[in-house]
């Protein structure tokens, strides 16, 4: 097990960060997988844990048995779980920087973040689409990001990420499909122990265009970046129809979907496992994973929201930061 603990990003404040951080804390608090918020102590108390504010990280290790060892970061507006403010923005992202310094001076195993809302942060002024593009520019690697998410029964990689559906037609290039396959092939090898990865890559239109009836872009983009691929050494197959490349007996035959845009990827995946779903960013010098759902602020503050997949994005970024110490 790595010694050092994750740390845990507030997310925004009036979503279900606070509480899913304490119904983590209580499935965690006997077991191997520590970590620190960084946070606000006195709102993660409202869900009935005992939380301790700490002044370094490393005296998580001691403290987390006993209670929810907070790194504080001020808030600068009072929460009310639902309503979002965005004079909080402002703490919002400086958790996640520090997390990230944490992280990048080993401090921390690596970095789990919790929901934000991109919706209030970009009205604040914040640049980036959301954490996975800010995560590359406070690692110095921007453009090299890949989302990735997984549970149990599948990984998925979406190609283009948060952009219309219409963008994303656009930004879809030969080169884009080469570059996130290779960063997801080098990841599963390095971080997950999968030394020979099976990668399934989606078309994109019906029938992965049909030979040419349906859409063109499996012959003009997507063959050529398979032809690349399979010249690297890969154990590449595709493009196939995106309608049945996700049944239980296709999935069977793959380690990775690579996707061609967003929805393609993450409807599959949180509708066959939302509450073990994990997202994670690939291509980064840290670890980072992330409960699979967002902020709920419809259920904010009522006590329902269920904590799975955040205990489960904390026990694989775990998971990855062993296999990167051994590999
Ligand atoms: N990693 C992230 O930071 C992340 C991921 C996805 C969405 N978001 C953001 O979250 C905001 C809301 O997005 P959305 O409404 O599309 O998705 P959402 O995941 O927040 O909510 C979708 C539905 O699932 C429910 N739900 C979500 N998580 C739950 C949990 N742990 N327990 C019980 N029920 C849960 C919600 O109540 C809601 O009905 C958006 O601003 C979006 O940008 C952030
Ligand atoms: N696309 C992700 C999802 O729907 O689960 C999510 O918005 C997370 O994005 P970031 O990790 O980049 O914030």
């Amino acid at each position: 097990m790595t010694d050092a603990p994750l740390a845990l990003t507030m997310g925004d404040p009036a979503g279900i960060g606070p509480e899913i951080t304490a119904g983590a804390w209580r499935a965690l608090r006997d077991g191997p997988v520590r970590f620190a918020v960084l946070g606000d102590a006195a709102l993660i108390a409202r869900h009935d844990v005992p939380v301790r504010e700490i002044g370094t990280i490393a005296q998580a290790a001691d403290t987390f048995v006993h209670a929810v060892p907070v790194l504080p970061v001020d808030l600068a507006a009072p929460v009310r779980p639902g309503q979002p403010d965005s004079r909080n923005a402002n703490a919002i992202t400086t958790s996640i920087a520090r997390a990230v310094e944490l992280s990048r001076n080993g401090q921390a195993a690596g970095v789990v973040t919790c929901p934000i809302s991109k919706i209030v942060l970009k009205k604040a002024g914040f640049a980036y689409p959301g954490h996975t593009e800010y995560l590359a520019a406070l690692c110095n690697v921007p453009g090299r990001e890949v989302m990735m998410l997984a549970c149990p029964e599948l990984r998925v990689v979406p190609i283009t990420i948060h952009v219309s559906l219409r963008r994303a037609l656009d930004e879809l290039d030969t080169d884009a499909i080469i570059t996130a396959t290779r960063t997801t092939h080098a990841a599963l090898q390095r971080d997950f122990g999968i030394m020979t990865p099976r990668i399934a890559i989606a078309g994109l239109n019906p029938h992965a265009g049909e030979d040419g009836s349906m859409g063109t872009e499996e012959q003009t983009i997507i063959a050529p970046a398979i032809a690349a691929l399979r010249a690297d050494g890969m154990d590449i197959t595709g493009p196939w129809p995106p309608d049945t490349m996700f049944t239980p007996a296709a999935r069977a035959r793959y380690d990775v979907a690579m996707c061609m845009y967003h929805d393609q990827a993450l409807i599959p995946l949180k509708t066959i496992d939302m509450t073990q779903g994990v997202n994670t960013t690939l291509g980064l010098p840290i670890i980072r994973t992330s409960p699979d759902h967002g902020t709920a602020f419809d259920i904010a503050g009522r006590g329902l929201a269920d904590p799975s997949s955040l205990v489960a994005a904390l026990h694989m970024a775990m998971q990855m930061a062993e296999h990167r110490n051994r590999s």
